[in-house]
């Protein structure tokens, strides 16, 4: 089942808010990007170098291309496989999809019985990729100002790359070529049937036994899914469950994965596969011995660097393939810059296109505009877990203030209680990140991404009226709580009795004037 697909991902709906950046059409009078191709065998048609070379045409080439363009730069972006990246064809929309319907399909098994039609639903995620793909097309980029090239390409000196044979020369180039999934060395597992997030969208009917290798996003939110749809899902886990959450998060997806029916096995390997009679028997490190039908392998994702001639660039990349950047996105060498999920940076489609965004126009103005470094994240199980920022006081006079959903009422309305809002805070009630547990989490971390990002107080969010009765109240009670506490304060005590004090003996003073 494993098949190499590298699909070209997308900056179309949710890259909507990044293309404040890069918005305007821009018209289609240059040609000059499409002129400065030559072939390489030094009949050059056109010797000026183009602005800007993007290789890679997912969230971050497109949004970075769009960038380059806005600017004014002659741009090529060269794809190899399909404009729109893992986003579009096997990441965000196809599993955000999956997700949804599979929770509905819980929701009518518990109903009425009813078992899932596992086509319609490859159906819906098919008709989901198509709704949005136009977006992402290379119509829609050329008629943008982009000019788009099929192919493969490969650097050869820090000014020119070879696409198809040809040669393009460029005076800056951004790395956009994003990650594929890390296949682990366990004995065995190459000769059995597995997929990984760019195959199982290809599986023709739910495997009855799914076994996970991986506890990250991927195979909490897959095998979740999986479990849903009617698959024994077990989890086969290195760490612990969403290793870079809040322990309390992770916590309760673990306790939701087990109502779902997934076996979670924590801090436990696969150390041998094989094949026996058409079924896979997987042998743990711990000794057990898990029969499968079908494996998912989500154990963590390897840049696409290998074949891009890196080495003759200076460009440095780490034991993972990683191209390593400063904060203004660019690389060891002056005139390649790099984006997404092929750098070292978190691997999340907002953050592809906002870095992106910066990288392209720092490449096209001659800028060093560093990135922002607040980084929203939403892991979409159910329920949802939302971070950004820390999640867990790191020093002195850093604390947390907690609000669970069993004390939220839009919560308790809708028997949703599962969940809780936590800040963390640091010197002076600034609030430095949170981690926000529940039903749409997602929805509320916005706020929360904008407080920590304007080094807002929880005084100045608690001053803030929410609307009630919404699952906001809960960050906004937390606020409220942390800001209420420092009025309780031994200090504050002491300051408003003086102030008090003051007061009366001022009315006490106005009186006695008044008195014949
Ligand atoms: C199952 C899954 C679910 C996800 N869900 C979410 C989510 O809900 N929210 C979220 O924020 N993120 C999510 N992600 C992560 C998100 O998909 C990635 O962070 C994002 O797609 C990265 O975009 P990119 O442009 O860096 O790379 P990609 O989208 O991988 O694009 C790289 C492109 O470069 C092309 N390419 C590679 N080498 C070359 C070459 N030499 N020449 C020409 N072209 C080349 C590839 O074909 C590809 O099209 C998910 C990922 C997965 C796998
Ligand atoms: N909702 C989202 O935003 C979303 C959803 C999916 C993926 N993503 C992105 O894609 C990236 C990749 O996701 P991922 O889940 O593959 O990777 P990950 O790196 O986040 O997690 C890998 C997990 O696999 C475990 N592991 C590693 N080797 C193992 C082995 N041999 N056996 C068993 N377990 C092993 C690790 O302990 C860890 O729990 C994420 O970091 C995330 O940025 C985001």
């Amino acid at each position: 089942m494993q098949r190499r697909h590298r699909g070209p991902s997308r900056p179309h709906a949710l890259i909507q808010s990044i293309k404040f950046f890069a918005s305007a059409k821009v018209p289609r009078s240059r040609g000059q990007a499409r002129a400065a191709c030559h072939d390489n065998t030094g009949s050059a048609t056109v010797e000026e170098p183009i602005d800007l070379l993007v290789i890679g045409g997912g969230t971050a080439g497109i949004v970075g291309a769009k960038t380059a363009v806005r600017l004014g730069a002659r741009t090529i972006l060269v794809e190899e496989n399909r404009t729109g990246g893992d986003c579009l064809w096997t990441g965000c929309v196809p599993s955000k999809t999956l997700l949804s319907a599979a929770a509905q399909a819980a929701a009518d098994r518990e109903a009425s019985g009813a078992e899932p039609d596992f086509d319609s639903i490859r159906r819906r995620i098919r008709e989901a990729i198509r709704t949005i793909e136009p977006e992402d097309s290379p119509e829609t980029l050329e008629a943008f100002g982009i000019t788009v090239l099929q192919g493969t390409a490969r650097f050869t000196t820090p000014g020119e790359a070879l696409v198809n044979g040809k040669l393009i020369r460029f005076r800056q180039a951004l790395i956009a070529t994003g990650s594929a999934p890390s296949i682990p060395p366990v004995e065995g597992l190459q000769e059995v049937p597995f997929v990984t997030s760019e195959t199982i969208w290809d599986l023709p009917s739910l495997p009855s036994r799914l076994l996970v290798l991986g506890g990250g996003p991927i195979a909490c939110e897959l095998g979740q899914a999986f479990a849903r749809l009617g698959s024994r899902v077990t989890l086969l886990v290195r760490s612990g469950l969403l290793p870079q959450e809040d322990a309390e998060a992770a916590d309760l997806v673990h306790a939701s994965l087990e109502r779902d029916g997934v076996n979670v096995l924590l801090h436990e390997e696969a150390q041998h596969v094989c094949s026996t009679r058409g079924t896979t028997v997987v042998t743990t490190t711990a000794g057990q011995e898990i029969e499968a039908d079908m494996i998912l392998v989500a154990t963590g994702r390897t840049a696409h660097t290998a074949t891009l001639g890196l080495d003759a660039l200076g460009v440095d990349c780490d034991e993972r393939g990683q191209v390593l950047i400063d904060a203004s996105m660019r690389t060891a060498s002056r005139s390649i810059w790099a984006a997404g999920d092929v750098t070292q940076y978190p691997k999340f489609t907002h953050l592809a296109g906002v870095y992106a965004s910066t990288a392209a126009s720092n490449a096209v103005l001659g800028l060093r505009r560093s990135v922002g470094q607040v980084v929203p994240r939403v892991t979409f199980t159910s329920p949802e877990v939302a971070a950004v920022g820390k999640t867990a006081p790191a020093g002195p006079g850093q604390t947390t203030s907690t609000v669970y959903l069993k004390d939220t009422d839009r919560a308790v309305t809708e028997g949703a209680q599962e969940g809780f809002v936590r800040l963390v805070i640091g010197a002076r009630g600034r609030i430095l990140g949170g981690t926000i547990v529940g039903p749409r989490a997602g929805e509320s971390l916005g706020e929360l991404a904008v407080a920590v990002s304007q080094k807002m107080s929880t005084r100045q969010l608690a001053q803030i009226t929410h609307p009630y009765p919404t699952y906001s109240d809960a960050l906004w009670n937390a606020a409220i709580a942390h800001a209420r506490s420092g009025l309780d304060s031994r200090f504050a005590r002491t300051a408003t009795g003086v102030l008090s004090g003051l007061v009366r003996h001022r009315e006490e003073r106005r009186r006695r004037r008044r008195l014949p």
